[in-house]
């Protein structure tokens, strides 16, 4: 019932609102934009990812993942502003010729609701929640912690084997649905050259690994990549960030998705904590929604275009 112009992205929306605008969206850009069910999750909701191509077939192709932790909901509102605007990319030639270019030779994958059964049981039931809904045996405790349950030093430090913790591993490597899917579509594909994951909130930019200390190889590229992508963030309005890796800048924290992407090969893999520091957290006003991913994508475009070029 949206037209691309008419949906307010400077407001948080149910699950189902923001289905429908990727609708639209795709009715709209049918030759650029295309949606993928990549399967169920546990509650049987449908995850969607949307595809942004010029044509080709398998081009190197971006990876980015909004709301894998279902409260940090400014992560989500950022993914659908930030669709919307990358459909601009390919329909807004000559104003931003560099990254027109980019469309020309690579493909962006963007899931924006990664945690589906999360998120609308933070809208139905509880606000806080970070996990995903599945059911543990022999606990009455709900959830595995989607960002701890990849297959990258899994059950390692920063990770509970306590199905009452927020920061519970799960059974098993891949063991839930909802990461089993990315799992499937990132493997089966083979050409990703960047994994991007979106919390909130610290505003950090970081890289792997959570599950240990020790620097990755890639490590000054990363940082030197990082550090220049912030900048064009902070020059927006001034908003600082902090660049490095997950166990040095944040805590240790075994099985996260950008370690696993990052052991496939994907080097570029990162992980944004978009705003604020502390004052609002996870309940991030609204009227923040737009000045957060309008910043966002300054460093976003950095990456994209870096990513292009090496
Ligand atoms: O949810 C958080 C709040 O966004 C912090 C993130 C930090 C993190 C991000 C990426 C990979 C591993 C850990 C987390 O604990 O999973
Ligand atoms: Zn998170």
């Amino acid at each position: 019932e949206f037209s691309t112009r008419s949906f307010n992205f400077g407001a948080y929306h149910r699950l189902e609102t923001i289905y429908s605008w990727m609708d639209t969206l795709v009715a709209q850009y049918p030759k650029l934009v295309t949606k993928q069910d990549i399967g169920r999750s546990y509650e049987n909701r449908p995850m969607y990812v949307l595809k942004f191509s010029t044509g080709g077939n398998k081009r190197p192709a971006i990876w980015i993942d909004t709301g894998i932790h279902s409260r940090e909901w400014v992560s989500q509102a950022t993914g659908v502003w930030t669709a919307n605007k990358v459909q601009y990319i390919a329909t807004d030639y000559g104003t931003d010729a560099s990254l027109t270019s980019l469309l020309n030779t690579m493909d962006i994958y963007m899931l924006l609701l990664a945690n589906p059964d999360g998120y609308a049981y933070t809208h139905s039931n509880d606000r806080m929640w970070r996990k995903t809904r599945s059911k543990n045996p022999g606990s009455v405790c709900i959830g595995v912690d989607p960002n701890r349950n990849w297959d990258a030093g899994f059950g390692g430090p920063g990770a509970s084997n306590n199905p009452c913790s927020e920061s519970y591993h799960g059974p098993s490597a891949h063991s839930e649905i909802e990461v089993k899917n990315v799992v499937n579509l990132i493997e089966s594909h083979g050409n990703f050259k960047s994994f991007i994951s979106v919390h909130a909130y610290s505003q950090l930019l970081m890289y792997p690994y959570g599950y240990s200390c020790g620097s990755v190889p890639h490590q000054p590229e990363l940082y030197s990549v990082g550090k220049a992508a912030v900048q064009k963030l902070t020059s927006l309005y001034g908003t600082t960030y902090k660049v490095g890796s997950i166990c040095n800048i944040i805590y240790p924290a075994s099985g996260g998705s950008i370690d696993w992407s990052y052991n496939l090969g994907i080097k570029y893999s990162f992980a944004f904590e978009l705003r604020d520091t502390g004052r609002y957290g996870f309940i991030l006003p609204a009227n923040q929604i737009i000045p957060t991913a309008t910043e966002t994508w300054l460093a976003l475009k950095h990456i994209m275009e870096y990513v292009r070029d090496h």
